[in-house]
């Protein structure tokens, strides 16, 4: 690759994350983020694939993570485990200890290395963890702990698998290609637990939402425009523009269904699901060791395994539609603490409450903003503060076709959680019954017992806690967000 000439944008160096670039300098921390790293043909995607491999001087984390997938590490608590099973997973762990402490400095001059390397600790994290016996004591080893945390500290993210880690930044082009974007159905994932094709495509029906999801962007930016003018021939353009969402957030949803195509639910939720869980999914707590010798690294708080209410997509487009989340905090669980911009927080000394079992006071949906990529966290604060609210100003204009195309894509978006909620239905909450049902008594006590002990969240993870409940508390929440979609439609005459 041609070096660029010293004096090029792209070459400048990457900007403090806490103070920003100088004014009047560009972000440069990747190609798009002077646009809030959203992507004109990939929205919140990356317009190229990801690294899919750090540089030599990380090879040890990059084969550490090879090595877990190729050796088909299996979850602890998997009933039939077998010695053998067992053995192998104790000797990778062996490896991780063993690992030295790799230095991380020269990965802050360049976001996508920093991405990658946030992938490739939190997935062996995730490894180590859930493939420890399942009484066994949480201990991150300093290894990925302390290089986790730095790159965390940099990109402003929580240490824990995200939705960035597993969907947007998870990806490959099956076949390479020159289009500008890429095809819904050539698309391959870079990392796996399973290795499963459940596992694959349960991540690519994200990706592909998020592909699609492209368009919607491109007509808020349409819509914003015209909500600058404001005057009649705006007003018929944005009634154009609404209906067209319609159609976009109807292919979301058909996007979502297609999961069924090629992600079995008991394998999902059995096999899969647990590999993504996070602090507050399980009662025992995470220590990251090593930290004592560190004492610019703060511990983490916000410890939530990834959730597709990370995507930055359905956010944006409730904001944009002015749908209003006050008061989500039904779900909300552990991680507590409020949030500072980099979500990933920190008490000051090892004698820190566990935050793992503290409530939190922060709205779920608020909450999950903290595990996006901070430059899209940043696009959603910017598009919620627009002086030009469309909401305010389609009941100001009082016109008719435009109240109604505005009414018909809070509907549509309706219907999209509508369908997401049958899938929650047929992946978690399904699923659970079953496996409760096939349960000895006294297992299906203790998993009630945690259920009522804690909250968790994640790619569907989020409702262990509610199992004994038969999930009432997660549809509830699913429910309410739901509800309160249709509340920002108004009412014929105008609200
Ligand atoms: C098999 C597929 C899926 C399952 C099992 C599932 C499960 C869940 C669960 C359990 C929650 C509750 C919060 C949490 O714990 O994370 C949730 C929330 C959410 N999920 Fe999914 N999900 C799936 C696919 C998707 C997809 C593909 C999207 C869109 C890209 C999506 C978007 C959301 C959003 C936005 C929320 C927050 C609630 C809301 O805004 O309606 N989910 N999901």
């Amino acid at each position: 690759m041609a070096l660029l000439p010293p004096n090029h944008f792209l070459a400048l160096p990457r900007p403090d994350v806490f103070v920003g670039p100088p004014q009047g300098v560009v972000d440069t921390t990747t190609l798009a983020a002077h646009d809030f790293d959203v992507d004109t043909r990939t929205g919140f995607m990356p317009p190229d694939p990801p690294i899919a491999r750090l540089p030599l001087p990380w090879e040890p984390w990059e084969q550490l993570l090879d090595e877990a997938q190729f050796r088909r590490l299996q979850l602890g608590s998997k009933i039939d485990i077998t010695d053998e099973e067992k053995a192998r997973s104790e000797s990778w762990r062996a490896c991780v200890i063993q690992l030295p402490l790799l230095p991380t400095a020269d990965l802050f001059q360049s976001e996508l290395l920093l991405r990658r390397a946030h992938h490739v600790l939190a997935c062996n994290m995730h490894f180590y963890i859930h493939s420890l016996p399942p009484t066994a004591e949480i201990r991150i080893p300093p290894p990925i702990a302390v290089p986790l945390l730095d790159v965390c500290v940099q990109l402003q993210l929580p240490p824990v698998i995200t939705y960035s880690d597993v969907v947007l930044y998870n990806w490959a082009l099956k076949v390479p290609s020159a289009e500008p974007t890429p095809a819904l159905d050539n698309l391959r994932c870079l990392t796996l637990f399973t290795g499963m094709r459940d596992e694959e495509e349960f991540y690519l029906a994200s990706a592909r939402i998020e592909l699609r999801g492209v368009d919607a962007l491109e007509i808020m930016r349409a819509t914003m425009d015209e909500l600058f003018i404001s005057d009649a021939l705006a007003a018929r353009r944005i009634t154009r523009y609404l209906h067209s969402l319609v159609r976009v957030v109807d292919d979301l949803a058909r996007l979502l269904l297609a999961v069924r195509d090629g992600c079995d639910p008991d394998v999902f939720y059995h096999e899969i699901r647990p590999w993504f869980n996070g602090a507050d999914s399980s009662s025992r707590k995470w220590t990251f060791d090593g930290l004592d010798a560190h004492p610019e690294l703060a511990l983490p708080t916000e410890l939530s395994g990834p959730s597709a209410a990370q995507s930055s997509l359905v956010h944006a487009m409730d904001v944009f539609l002015g749908v209003n989340h006050p008061a989500d905090s039904a779900l909300s669980s552990s991680p507590t603490t409020p949030q500072t911009p980099s979500g990933s927080h920190v008490e000051p000394s090892t004698s820190a409450p566990d935050a793992a079992h503290v409530q939190s006071e922060v709205p779920f949906l608020a909450r999950m903003r903290a595990y996006m990529p901070r430059h899209h966290r940043n696009f959603l604060r910017h598009l919620g503060a627009t002086p030009r609210p469309l909401r305010a100003a389609v009941a100001r204009m009082g016109d008719v076709a435009l109240t109604e195309a505005y009414n018909a894509a809070v509907d549509a978006l309706r219907r999209f959680r509508d369908v997401h909620l049958r899938i929650v239905a047929l992946y978690i909450i399904s699923p659970s019954h079953r496996g409760l049902a096939s349960a000895p008594a006294a297992q299906a006590e203790a998993v009630a017992k945690v259920c009522e002990s804690q909250t968790n969240s994640g790619m569907g993870s989020s409702t262990s806690l509610l199992l004994g409940t038969g999930g009432t508390r997660l549809v509830k929440f699913l429910k309410g967000v739901r509800d309160r979609t249709s509340e920002a439609a108004f009412e014929s005459g105008g609200r």
